[in-house]
This record gives structure tokens, C-alpha cells and sequence, in this order.
């Protein structure tokens, strides 16, 4: 077990003005909240969006091999190099606007060494609190994994969808779509634009759809349908997607007042990310 003490409970503080441009680009990009309509100053930051912004900006020569700030500054120095998003809890505090400064409080929570029927695992879990005019607009906790490289060809067991859905979209990644989630969130990650990376470094089938990405089109869908935006929102991801196949994002049955159960199924029916939303 290696000793992260001195990593646990660093934190970090980050303030931008928040623009509407990368919420247009995002929106785009997903084909999400009124895309091609201008935003304005004073409209509402959408649940999940304050992601557009506070990211890291590392130097070049600050990057580790996989396109990530390296491990060892803000980051603990975790020995295993495959990184993954694991999941997030997302509490929605108060309005968060376009159009006027916010800033972002990042810290390191835990840092947890498990076993994994895909062989070590390390979770970095981290809480973000973001505020503005003085009041704390979102906190939002994340997990990321630490897998090691591919080696003895374990894979994650899947499981497979079997909650009987009320609504199914699908969508279908692409190079382009992964491209421009990367360069709006200034993720440089390589596993999600650079296949040589992906395929023959980090052993995966294809480009690797971004956890976020894949949370935020649930919950879009699921506030569409719903006509109202959720106050508390988790997900885990279970098992990648790729730019390879379409995948479907669907709406569980017995959706209630409160709450909308969410699963993204790969093509083969495996569940790639379960969430729930909850709307008071
Ligand atoms: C952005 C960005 C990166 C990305 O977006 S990467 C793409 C999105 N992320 C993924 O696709 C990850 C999909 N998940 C997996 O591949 C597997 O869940 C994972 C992480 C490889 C683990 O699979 P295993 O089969 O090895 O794990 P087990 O089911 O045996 O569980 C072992 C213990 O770990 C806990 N656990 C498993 N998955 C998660 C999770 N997602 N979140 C939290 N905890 C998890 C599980 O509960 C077990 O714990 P126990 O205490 O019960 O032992 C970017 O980098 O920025």
C-alpha cells in the first residue's frame, strides 16, 4: 500500500469568466440545449456544464505520455499509467450563470487502491466546489481510475442491460465528435483523438468515448423529456465505449417524481454507464 497522506486534501483554487462560447461549442457538439441559438449574460449554466470550465492548463512539457497533466503535482503520483473517469456526484447548490466570474475549488479526497476483476486498480476521488457572487453554485465529486497497462489481457466483466426501458436514443460517435469534446473541455488525453495511442499503447478497440461526454447526453436526454433541469445527478461508468459502434442512451422504466434512472448500453447490450438524476 503506498502512503498518499501528504496528496489528501490538497487543494487548488481556479477562477474564469464564464463565456458563452464554449457552452455554443459544447451544444454543438452534441446537438444539445438549443444548439445554434446564442447564449446570453445571465442565462443559466446548465447542470454538468461548469465541466467547460477550471480545467488544469498544463505546459506541454508538463504532460505525462497519455496526454494528461503527469501524475506527481496536483494529480497523486499513482504508479499506474492507464488513466480512465470513473464517475461523479453532482449536486446542484444554487444558479450558475454565463456572463459573470466563477471560481472552482478542487481537492483531493481519497485516493483508494482496489482489486478488480481487470486486475489493480487506483481511485483518485476528488470534490469541486464551484461558486459564484459568493454563494456555492455546484459541488461536484469525481472519481478517476488508475488501471495498469495492458498486460495479462484480463478484461472488465460486463454487465448487461436488463431493466426494461421506457425511452432509447441512439448515438453515434465519431472521430469528429470525440475531437471536439476534447478540444471544448481541453482534455488532451490521447485515448479519445489519437488511435495508434489508444489501440496500441492502452490496448483498446478503437477511440475511447469521454466518460463526461457520455453523462452529459443522459442527462440531456433525460431533462428533454422531462422539460426540467435536475438538482442531483451520479453516474459510474462500467465499461468503455468506442468510436467504433453507436450506442444507446436509455431511460429506464418506473421513472418517478423525483428521480430518472439512466443506463448507456453498447451495441452488444453491456452496460457502458448507469446514472441517476434527480429533479427536487
Ligand atoms: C475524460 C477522461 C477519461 C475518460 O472519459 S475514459 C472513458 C470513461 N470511463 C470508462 O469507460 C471506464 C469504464 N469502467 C471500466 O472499464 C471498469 O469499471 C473499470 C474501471 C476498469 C473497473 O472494472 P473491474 O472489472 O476491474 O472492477 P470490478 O467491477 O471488479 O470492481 C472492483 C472494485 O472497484 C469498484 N469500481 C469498479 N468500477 C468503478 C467505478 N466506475 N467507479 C467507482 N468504483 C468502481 C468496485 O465497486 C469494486 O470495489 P469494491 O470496494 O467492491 O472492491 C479523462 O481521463 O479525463
Amino acid at each position: 500500500m503506498t502512503d498518499y497522506s501528504d496528496w489528501i486534501g490538497r487543494e487548488t483554487t481556479v477562477e474564469e469568466y464564464l463565456a458563452t462560447a464554449p457552452a455554443e461549442r459544447l451544444a454543438a457538439t452534441l446537438d444539445a440545449h438549443g444548439a445554434g441559438h446564442p447564449l446570453q449574460a445571465g442565462d443559466a449554466v446548465p447542470p454538468l456544464w461548469h465541466w467547460l470550465y477550471f480545467m488544469p492548463v498544463a505546459a506541454q512539457g508538463d504532460l505525462g505520455p497519455d496526454g494528461h497533466p503527469a501524475t506527481g503535482g496536483f494529480i497523486p503520483p499513482v504508479p499506474l499509467p492507464r488513466r480512465m473517469y470513473a464517475g461523479g456526484r453532482i449536486t446542484q447548490a444554487a444558479q450558475l450563470r454565463f456572463g459573470a466570474p466563477a471560481a472552482m475549488t478542487s481537492r483531493i479526497d481519497s485516493v483508494v487502491e482496489k482489486n478488480g476483476r481487470s486486475g489493480p486498480l487506483v481511485f483518485v476521488t476528488l470534490s469541486h466546489e464551484v461558486h459564484q457572487d459568493g454563494k456555492l453554485c455546484v459541488r461536484d465529486e469525481q472519481d478517476i481510475v488508475y488501471r495498469e497497462m495492458v498486460s495479462s489481457g484480463a478484461a472488465p466483466a460486463s454487465k448487461m442491460g436488463t431493466r426494461p426501458t421506457a425511452w432509447t436514443e441512439t448515438v453515434t460517435p465519431d472521430p469528429v465528435m470525440l475531437f471536439r469534446f476534447s478540444a471544448v473541455t481541453f482534455n488532451g488525453h490521447r485515448i479519445h483523438y489519437d488511435r495508434n495511442h489508444a489501440t496500441e499503447t492502452e490496448g483498446y478497440p478503437g477511440l475511447v468515448v469521454h466518460g463526461p461526454m457520455i453523462a452529459m447526453l443522459l442527462l440531456e436526454a433525460a431533462e428533454r423529456r422531462r422539460g426540467a433541469i435536475c438538482a442531483y445527478y451520479e453516474f459510474r461508468a462500467m465499461s468503455p465505449l468506442f468510436d467504433t459502434d453507436p450506442f444507446d442512451l436509455v431511460g429506464i422504466e418506473g421513472e418517478t417524481n423525483d428521480t430518472v434512472e439512466l443506463e448507456a448500453r453498447a451495441k452488444d447490450g453491456r452496460i457502458a454507464m448507469v446514472a441517476t438524476a434527480r429533479f427536487v
